[in-house]
């Protein structure tokens, strides 16, 4: 019998971003191992138009959630949605749905966040640091809470190359921030953000870092955990291999990449990617939280979920994976054959982007209007390249992130629980990852039909030749030139005439 799965029976649980990707995995692996679990809380936000009671039954009714409908029929009346925006005082939870929080909640999984690279300072402090000193005012008022676990990013010190597994100080104190950005407007903010974020790349992971020592410094006698995932990617096994349902990471550029839109990518092939299945990080979250609330160590503890010293894959072996699946399981209606490749300065870089983004994207607007329809191929390109600007930083660097907790952990697990709980990333076989991601991408994401593929192997078939046809007009054209301006050409032409 699993330790870590019966620790979680009977007990009422508080997730965070359960609507997220994570959040997700996280329930459904939750349900699935310990069905006799009292409750599990969602903070939900209503959105498009949604109740938060739909939002909530359309995730438990999708396909992620298929076997976990066999172990626990009565999954729906074990989830309680609680109306809440993280963006406001108190989350803006009724008086009696906090009562009942603080009163029952025994474990929380804080998985609310904004992972977007760009966003403006002040929402990300709100969302990744300010949400979080609140959650844990509100854990320090549970009587019942045995353990608080945050997540967090490998790359909240990315400025860094090697990485311990322990919370380094920020130069400005979180508290400073906060209160700064309760007064300061939004033009200063933007003009001193470049000084405050120092040598991170973006308000994402500076604020992922200030995150990190609010719950450090504000803690209390809580029995707290940080998990620091790097980037996460599709399923690996669990429910089932190549599961994602958002375009962050590597998604949306496998997308990009599968319907030719991305022929160029500023990439270092031998720098390591860092990536780790979704599944891997609920299984080392869920085997976090039983080991806090039962060993209580003494102090917070930082768990590194990465792949990169245990079982390292570089961006060129998986390049390289990705277009090789495409080979076999292409996506519909392309736009260009798939055949990226990897640049590795700047100038290559912006050549590049204008002959294989650019122009093509201007020609296809051309003859959109030219039919009558509306140009979109250069606003799809713009945020290509936007997109491919923001991840640049991490596609060429390595990083070394320390393991030492996470491995203790993993010999403190009974064999059962290390094998319910899987998160040995040394098992992990890349080039068959890889390839059920890309899978993944097209059934999950794409929502591809498998019965797709001869027509979309036609379809590449057809750009193949219309390929070769464009390139022999390009030539004859060059050649005719060439033969009218130079009797060299023309002595050559007449010679195999
Ligand atoms: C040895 C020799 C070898 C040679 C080998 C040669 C082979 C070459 C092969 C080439 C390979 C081809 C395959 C490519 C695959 C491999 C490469 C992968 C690189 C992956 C890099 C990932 C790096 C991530 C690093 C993460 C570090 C931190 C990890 C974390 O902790 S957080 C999680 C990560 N967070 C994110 O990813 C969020 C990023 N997103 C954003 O910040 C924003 O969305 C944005 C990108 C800035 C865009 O903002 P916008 O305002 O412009 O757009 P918005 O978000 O509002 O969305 C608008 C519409 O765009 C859609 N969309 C959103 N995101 C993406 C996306 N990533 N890609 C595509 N489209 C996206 C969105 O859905 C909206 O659509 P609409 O609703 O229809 O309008
Ligand atoms: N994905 C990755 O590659 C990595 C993620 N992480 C960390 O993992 C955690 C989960 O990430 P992931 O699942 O990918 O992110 P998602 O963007 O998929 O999910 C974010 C979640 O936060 C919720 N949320 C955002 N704003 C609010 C708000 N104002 N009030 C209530 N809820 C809100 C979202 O709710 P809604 O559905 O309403 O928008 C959603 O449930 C984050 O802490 C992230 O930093 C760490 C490393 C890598």
């Amino acid at each position: 019998m699993s330790m870590i799965a019966a620790f979680y029976g009977g007990k009422s649980i508080l997730i965070t971003g359960a609507t997220g990707f994570l959040g997700k995995v996280l329930m459904e692996k939750l349900f699935r191992t310990s069905p006799d679990l009292k409750v599990i809380y969602v903070l939900v936000r209503p959105k498009q138009g949604q109740t938060l009671q739909q939002r909530v039954f359309q995730i438990l009714d999708s396909k992620l959630f298929e076997k976990v409908k066999e172990v626990c029929p009565n999954v729906h009346e074990k989830i309680r949605a609680i109306s809440a925006d993280l963006n406001q005082n108190d989350f803006a939870i009724s008086k009696e749905d906090m009562q009942e929080l603080l009163s029952h909640t025994n474990i929380v999984f804080h998985c609310a966040a904004t992972v977007r690279f760009d966003d403006h300072l002040r929402h990300a402090v709100q969302l990744n640091v300010t949400a979080t000193q609140q959650l844990l005012l509100m854990a320090s008022q549970m009587p019942k809470l045995e353990a608080f676990i945050h997540i967090s990013t490998a790359f909240s010190n990315c400025n860094l190359k090697h990485i311990d597994e322990v919370v380094y100080p920020c130069p400005v104190e979180p508290k400073k921030i906060i209160d700064s950005m309760e007064w300061l407007d939004d033009a200063i903010i933007d003009e001193i953000t470049p000084k405050l974020i120092g040598d991170r790349p973006n308000t994402y992971t500076y604020t992922k870092a200030l995150g990190e020592v609010v719950v450090q410094q504000e803690g209390g006698n809580l029995n707290i955990a940080i998990i620091r995932p790097s980037i996460v990617g599709a399923t690996w096994q669990e429910p089932f291999p190549g599961w994602v349902d958002n375009l962050n990471g590597p998604s949306g550029l496998i997308i990009a990449a599968g319907k030719g839109f991305l022929r160029s990518i500023r990439a270092t092939p031998m720098a390591v990617a860092d990536l780790i299945p979704a599944d891997t990080v609920v299984n080392l979250t869920l085997a976090v939280g039983w080991y806090t609330a039962v060993h209580r160590p003494k102090s917070t503890l930082v768990y590194h979920c990465t792949s990169g010293n245990l079982n390292p894959c570089n961006w060129g072996k998986m390049g390289l994976q990705v277009l090789a699946t495409f080979e076999k399981i292409p996506f519909e209606r392309a736009f260009r054959r798939p055949n990226a490749d990897f640049t590795t300065n700047n100038i290559t870089t912006h050549y590049w982007n204008a002959v294989s983004h650019r122009a093509p994207a201007i020609i296809y607007d051309f003859y959109l209007r030219l039919t009558g329809r509306k140009p979109r191929m250069t606003k799809l390109m713009n945020r290509l390249l936007r997109t491919l600007s923001m991840v640049e930083y991490f596609i060429n660097r390595s990083w070394e992130w320390s393991t030492y907790n996470t491995e203790m952990l993993m010999s403190a697990l009974s064999p059962e629980d290390q094998r319910v709980f899987n998160f040995d990333v040394r098992q992990l076989n890349w080039l068959e990852y890889i390839e059920n991601y890309v899978l993944g991408v097209k059934k999950y994401l794409l929502k591809e039909d498998m019965a797709g593929i001869p027509e979309a192997k036609q379809h590449l078939k057809r750009l193949r030749n219309i390929h070769y046809l464009f390139n022999t007009a390009l030539f004859l054209i060059a050649w005719r030139l060439l033969i009218a301006r130079s009797q060299v050409a023309r002595n050559v032409w007449f010679f195999i005439m």
